[in-house]
């Protein structure tokens, strides 16, 4: 069994009249990716301040690296980086020298820094001064200067906010590395499931303060699976057709939609198949639930997305 990382329990944080956070609970085993999920305002930040420190909580306990108490919660902080408050960039200076400020009480290599650019795909940047950076180039030197101190945890507040589809690609990406290369275990947020969903290992879908769901990437990718989408009048004489060609996984969902889990390559043949047993074919494709309908479905409905 992994390590547990971080075990939250039952942590409820009230500003005013309003509860941020209400009993939420949530434990992150090593290695795991575990993506908060949840609209502006739904407690994700609140969260990860809580777990870091950076604010104190009215209810609940937290416990890292198997610590609890000021003083262990402070030890098992000193192997955790986060990017809710991000570290100041010199808009003057370049990314490997924006490292070294960073690094300057650290005793960090120049090898460690060249390592820290390539992991973050910013070893082309050369002469580049931050402040003629892209957002995902800033975002990426900002999670860089986080890893100077070799976090075996990471928090990402909203890593992915605001960057274009190939800057989103790019992240995503660089997240992987983290944990194959690094082995960090992560905590991430974004507003948008799509946004984390070939990253994330784990999702928690935060609500008003409550976390409302919980599943894994296996049952989201079951849940959003792909599928082909045939209409027909004829959907007892598609069966048949489907039969004979040895389909077995498949859904009759009303009286002329079928939703078949396999062959996905191979609409045309079956198509030809059916069209060849006088099967009337009125719509035939592929199509996937979009992951917002999902989170709209997990989520309640519109009501509470
Ligand atoms: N310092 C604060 N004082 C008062 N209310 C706060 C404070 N910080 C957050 N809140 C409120 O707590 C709720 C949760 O905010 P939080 O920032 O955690 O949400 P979030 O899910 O991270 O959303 P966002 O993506 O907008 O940051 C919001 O209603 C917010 O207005």
């Amino acid at each position: 069994m992994a390590e547990t990382i971080l075990k939250a329990t039952n942590i409820s944080k009230i500003y005013g009249k309003h509860k941020a956070l209400h009993k939420v609970s949530i434990e992150i085993k090593r290695g795991m990716i575990y993506g908060l999920i949840g609209e502006n305002g739904a407690g994700k930040s609140t969260f990860m301040r809580a777990v870091m420190g950076l604010i104190t909580i009215n209810e609940g306990d937290i416990e890292l690296f198997g610590e609890t108490g000021m003083k262990g919660l402070q030890r098992a902080r000193r192997k955790m980086g986060q990017s809710i408050e991000t570290p100041a960039l010199y808009p003057d200076l370049t990314a490997r020298e924006n490292l070294r400020v960073q690094a300057a009480n650290g005793g960090v290599s120049n090898r460690e820094i060249n390592d820290l650019l390539r992991l973050m795909s910013l070893e082309h940047t050369g002469s580049k001064k931050a402040k003629n950076f892209s957002l995902g180039m800033r975002q990426r030197l900002a999670i860089a200067s986080t890893l100077i101190t070799n976090p075996e945890f990471l928090i990402l507040d909203e890593p992915t906010n605001g960057l274009d589809p190939s800057g989103i690609v790019e992240m995503r990406e660089i997240i992987q590395r983290l944990v194959t290369e690094r082995g960090i275990t992560v905590l991430l947020s974004s507003h948008l499931l799509d946004e984390l969903s070939q990253v994330a290992t784990h999702y928690g879908i935060l609500h008003d303060g409550r976390l409302i769901s919980e599943f894994s990437r296996e049952k989201l990718a079951s849940e959003s699976r792909q599928y082909i989408e045939l209409e027909t009048t004829e959907v007892q004489a598609a069966v048949v057709v489907l039969d004979e060609l040895g389909i077995r996984n498949y859904d009759v969902v009303s009286g002329n939609e079928m939703r078949i889990y396999e062959r996905l390559n191979d609409v045309a043949a079956i198509n030809r198949s059916l069209v060849l047993a006088d099967v009337k074919v009125m719509r035939i494709g592929t199509t996937r639930q979009k992951l917002e309908d999902y989170f709209l479905q997990v989520t309640g409905g519109t009501d509470h997305a």
